[in-house]
């Protein structure tokens, strides 16, 4: 999905939620215990439930490579279920040597390769341009960028001071990537618990979409993302994972996990008129 298809659909669903799929085995509703395939039952009624609120899924790999075959099985079974007109994020946070990451492009990107045709895929800039490169290589595919993280440790090196301390390492990635990409394949994690810089980044990348997980069950606050990261195309899909897969644990798990999703998407209409 392409930068402008992405915009018209966030205009038209009044909405920029990604659903994270981090389908925990151990959390599953009961029920499901018995079914061929647990991970992707639950996926499928989430994916029912949520699709009317959400433009984007966002599988986190772990949840499924865990699982040995059967949970690559249940990934790629969930992506094919996500509906066509939805933007589909692979988070695997990869990046290697530069023949190591156009292998890691191919399993993602590639659908005669592994069988996954993700529009997107996490990436950590750590070992700079020749790591990130091969996953640009595929026109129409997205590389989203670790900027700033939402997780305590991203004060380690995210925000530490560099070039002659004139500016935070997080500022200097955003910066650099764009030099390698245009905001039509490139965007940044940002997280929703770093709501106060995101007017700087918003300076730093002001086409860029952030990918921005942390609300929910970290606590981050949509209306303050909102405030600063909104742009006219969008420009933001704002994650939540376990706040809408777990919002109830027994039978009624799909119907919990709309409510969730319709309130995140009627107050991103409220941030968007
Ligand atoms: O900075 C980051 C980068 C990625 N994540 C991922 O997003 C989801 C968040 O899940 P919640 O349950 O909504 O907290 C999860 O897959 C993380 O690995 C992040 O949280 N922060």
């Amino acid at each position: 999905m392409n930068y402008q298809a992405l915009s018209a659909q966030i205009r038209q669903k009044k909405s920029y939620l990604c659903v994270g799929l981090d389908t925990d085995i151990q959390k599953l509703p009961p029920h499901l215990a018995n079914v061929p395939d647990p991970v992707f039952e639950f996926n499928k009624a989430i994916i029912d439930a949520t699709a009317p609120y959400a433009v984007a899924y966002k599988p986190n790999i772990a949840f499924y490579e865990a699982q040995g075959p059967r949970g690559w099985e249940s990934l790629q079974k969930t992506l094919d279920y996500i509906p066509k007109d939805c933007f589909t994020i692979a988070d695997a946070k990869r990046g290697d040597i530069g023949n190591t990451s156009g292998l890691y492009a191919r399993a993602f990107f590639d659908p005669s390769a592994a069988g996954l045709n993700f529009d997107s895929i996490t990436v950590a800039p750590y070992m700079g341009h020749d790591s990130v490169m091969p996953f640009l290589a595929y026109p129409g595919k997205w590389v989203i960028l670790l900027a700033l993280t939402s997780n305590p440790g991203s004060a380690d090196f995210q925000r530490q001071l560099v070039d002659n301390e004139t500016q935070e390492l997080f500022e200097t990635v955003i910066q650099k990537a764009q030099t390698w990409a245009t905001h039509e394949q490139l965007m940044f994690v940002v997280g929703a618990t770093q709501a106060d810089q995101i007017a700087r980044i918003r300076e730093l990348a002001p086409d860029n979409f952030l990918l921005v997980p942390g609300v929910g069950a970290q606590g981050g606050s949509l209306a303050d993302v909102s405030k600063n990261g909104l742009t006219k195309d969008g420009g933001l899909l704002v994650n939540a994972s376990r706040s809408i897969l777990y919002a109830s644990s027994g039978i009624d798990f799909a119907e919990a996990a709309a409510a969730e999703a319709k309130a995140i998407q009627q107050e991103m209409a409220t941030y968007l008129n």
